[in-house]
């Protein structure tokens, strides 16, 4: 059981946020633990009724491509319902960035695995440096692994079928969830748009991140004879880079073999080339409302 929490913590995404509940839950469990054997099997016992009569945990799945706008969608319907909010994307991201760290081969499926297993904590990694085109690139390459694949699954899943409390459900969103990670999930979205307009939306992204004060020099990696030089700013990224890098990356995981990007057959298709956020949201939240209130006259609960 600690163990289990111990691995959703390393894994999560949303770290910062969740982990506060995590560590209170520990406490109860350890405040459970300092009463007598019989004690702890009358609260199990309880808690089992308490779980019996509870609704099954709210789960949203949303997958698209990429820069359609599914974390933002994600992040925004999770704070509108109350829900914890997994980012799938990044624990790909980690996952390749390790291994680009590590100088690991790309498609070694088994020592990526074991990368996947002992991931760092998700603060060791900037999440600037997580979001970069290299690392991008190379989510995409370690993810079509399917040995890479099966070490991340039970996490995600565990994740959605024990939201961290307060939390009475969960969205996550990447490219498989409504098909395989999730797929009884109470609703599910597939948000997409052009490929012209994400990659715009990607390169107003890059452009705000790319005029953001440099840091300047690193005070820590002062010589003596001064601070270290600045880094040579990246280059400025064009509309025809982002578009390239952007289909090169949704191809490759539209046509790989394991866990394809696809829409699940029962998700409701978001096209949001035209849609503002607000909108694209709103008609999520429909779209989720509706399904929710369809499983509890179901008797389904969430
Ligand atoms: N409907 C929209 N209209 C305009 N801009 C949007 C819309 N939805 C999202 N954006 C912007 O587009 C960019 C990409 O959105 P977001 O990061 O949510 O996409 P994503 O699908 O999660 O991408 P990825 O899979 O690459 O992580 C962000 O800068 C976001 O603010
Ligand atoms: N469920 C998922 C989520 C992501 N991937 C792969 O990771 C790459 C990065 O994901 P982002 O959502 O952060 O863009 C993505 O291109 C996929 O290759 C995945 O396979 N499954």
């Amino acid at each position: 059981m600690q163990l289990a929490a111990a691995r959703r913590r390393l894994l999560l995404p949303g770290a910062p946020l969740v982990s506060g509940a995590l560590a209170g839950r520990a406490g109860l469990r350890s405040g459970s633990g300092s009463g007598s054997g019989a004690h702890i099997r009358a609260m199990s016992a309880a808690a089992a009724g308490a779980a019996a009569a509870a609704p099954p945990p709210l789960v949203v799945a949303i997958d698209g491509p990429a820069a359609a706008g599914k974390g933002t969608v994600a992040r925004l319907l999770a704070e509108r319902l109350g829900l914890a909010h997994m980012d799938t994307g990044l624990l790909y991201r980690r996952v390749a960035a390790a291994a680009l760290a590590a100088g690991a081969r790309l498609d070694d499926g088994p020592a990526l695995a074991a990368l996947a297993s002992a991931l760092p904590p998700l603060e060791r990694t900037p999440e600037a440096e997580l979001r970069s085109e290299a690392v991008s690139q190379a989510a995409s390459k370690v993810s079509a692994l399917p040995p890479v694949r099966a070490a991340l699954l039970q996490a995600q899943r565990d994740f959605a079928a024990s939201p961290p409390p307060p939390f009475r459900g969960t969205v996550l969103d990447g490219r498989d969830v409504g098909t395989v990670v999730c797929p009884a999930a109470t609703a599910k979205l597939f948000i997409t748009a052009s490929p012209e307009a994400r990659a715009r939306r990607r390169l107003l992204e890059l452009q705000a991140r790319h005029s953001e004060p440099n840091p300047g020099p690193n005070a820590a990696a002062a010589g003596p004879s001064g601070p270290a030089p600045a880094p040579a700013p990246a280059p400025a990224p064009s509309l025809e880079g982002v578009l390239a890098a952007m289909r090169e990356r949704d191809e490759r995981d539209a046509a790989r073999a394991v866990a394809p990007l696809a829409p699940a057959a029962d998700a409701l298709v978001l096209d949001t080339t035209g849609l503002g956020i607000e909108q694209a949201l709103a008609a999520a939240l429909a779209h989720v409302r509706a399904r929710e209130a369809a499983a509890a006259a179901a008797g389904g609960g969430g």
